[in-house]
């Protein structure tokens, strides 16, 4: 095998695809959509826009119609008003069922594009092509597709695989370093629930790993899609398994809201893993050297490990509603030990305060 080969992950599951990660990957294209296809959506942001123009215009020398549907830019795209938009563009391009979508960007379009492609006509075939680690990691692996509503994070969706997902690394290098270093919050995470050679590589160059030109980008990003990829290959529908993957989120996710988006989803769950680690320790389940190594590797790559607190009140109650909660009971991803998640079920409330305590700043 040349050292350029792409590396293929296989997702299992009942619709089993691969994950491409390599360099010039446009060709494989064709290939993941399979046989059939004659209208392709290529939805991105205007700040991929060469891009899409690109791959539109060799899907198009290849016989495919393919149209490039232009949506805002990062978390703007992730409502119901955007996907309106779309389904509207797909009507008036008369996309069949035998037709697919292709999202180019970073996890916010990819989330977008996937969702319009399993709401069109009940469900067309998708092909993602993250253009951030983050997308690369972890968004655009394990058809978990969905959008915002006034409410909190992800609360409208569905599970819809998608036909094979395109990581081409030369997209990295216009990414802004703090874009490349929030994706890596969730390579961190991968480390964390499962592969601790991931927090080893990190550890043993923080400089070279945060750096989207660095020498372990491929190695990252392909022990981190394994991670992703064994879980949902298992687990698609997040009935047990897959709710590892949800680790720091809770927390995470309600910064985002409060937020109001404008923090980085990386960054967000950077301090929810933080505050998972204090969760696990204070409740007797996390040894102190894996709970204080989440913080150092964290801010070894830059990222934020605390929050306002005062905010808590109002993150507590934008908890209740993330999807892990049953009823009134709030569930949270913790470690028993290092690759060791497990579930704390409705944690007495001194506990997540105590938690908190250890990151309010
Ligand atoms: N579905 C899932 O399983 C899953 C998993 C993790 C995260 N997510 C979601 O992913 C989103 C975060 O994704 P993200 O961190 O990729 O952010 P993003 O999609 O908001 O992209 C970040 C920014 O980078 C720009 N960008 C993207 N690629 C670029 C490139 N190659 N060069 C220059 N600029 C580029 C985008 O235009 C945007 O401004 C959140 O909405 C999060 O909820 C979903
Ligand atoms: O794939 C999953 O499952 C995840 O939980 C991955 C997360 O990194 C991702 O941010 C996901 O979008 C969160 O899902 P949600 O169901 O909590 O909205
Ligand atoms: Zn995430």
């Amino acid at each position: 095998m040349s050292p350029d080969a792409p590396t293929r992950v296989g997702v299992g599951g009942e619709h089993p695809y691969d994950v491409v990660i390599g360099t010039g990957l446009l060709g494989e294209l064709p290939g993941l959509l399979g046989d059939g296809v004659q209208r392709i959506a290529v939805i991105h942001p205007g700040a991929l826009r060469t891009t899409a123009d690109a791959v539109r215009d060799d899907l198009v020398a290849q016989g495919f119609e393919a149209h490039a549907v232009e949506v805002p830019d990062a978390e703007e795209a992730k409502t119901a008003e955007v996907a309106a938009y779309c389904w509207s563009v797909l009507g008036r391009i008369g996309m069949t069922r035998s037709d697919a979508v292709v999202g180019i960007g970073g996890g916010a379009t990819t989330d977008l594009a996937g969702f319009v492609a399993a709401s069109w006509l009940r469900g067309v075939k998708w092909v993602p092509i993250p253009t951030t680690v983050l997308g690369m990691v972890d968004a655009a692996v394990g058809g978990k597709t969905g959008i915002n509503t006034a409410e909190g994070k992800n609360l409208v969706g569905a599970f819809h695989p998608p036909a094979g997902v395109l990581c081409d690394l030369a997209a990295l290098e216009s990414l802004p370093v703090n874009e490349y270093v929030a994706g890596l919050a969730e390579v961190v995470k991968a480390g964390f629930i499962a592969d601790p050679s991931i927090l080893d590589i990190i550890e043993a160059d923080p400089a070279g790993a945060a750096r989207p030109d660095g020498p372990y980008v491929r190695d990252l990003v392909v022990r981190s899609v394994r991670v992703k990829a064994d879980v949902v290959g298992a687990d698609l529908r997040e009935s047990g398994l897959r709710e590892i993957l949800n680790y720091g989120h809770t927390l995470g996710h309600a910064i985002e809201k409060l937020e109001r988006y404008k923090w980085r989803h990386g960054a967000a769950i950077s301090v929810g893993m933080v505050f998972a680690a204090e969760l696990g320790r204070l409740a007797g389940r996390l040894d102190d050297d894996t709970a204080d190594r989440h913080r150092r590797v964290l801010e070894t790559l830059g990222l934020p490990t605390s929050y306002d607190g005062q905010a808590w009140p109002r993150l507590l109650d934008t908890m209740r509603i993330d999807k892990k909660s049953r009823g009134d009971r709030l569930r949270f991803v913790v470690l028993d030990a290092l690759g060791k998640p497990g579930i704390l079920e409705a944690p007495d409330p001194q506990l997540l305060t105590a938690a908190f305590t250890e990151v309010a700043r």
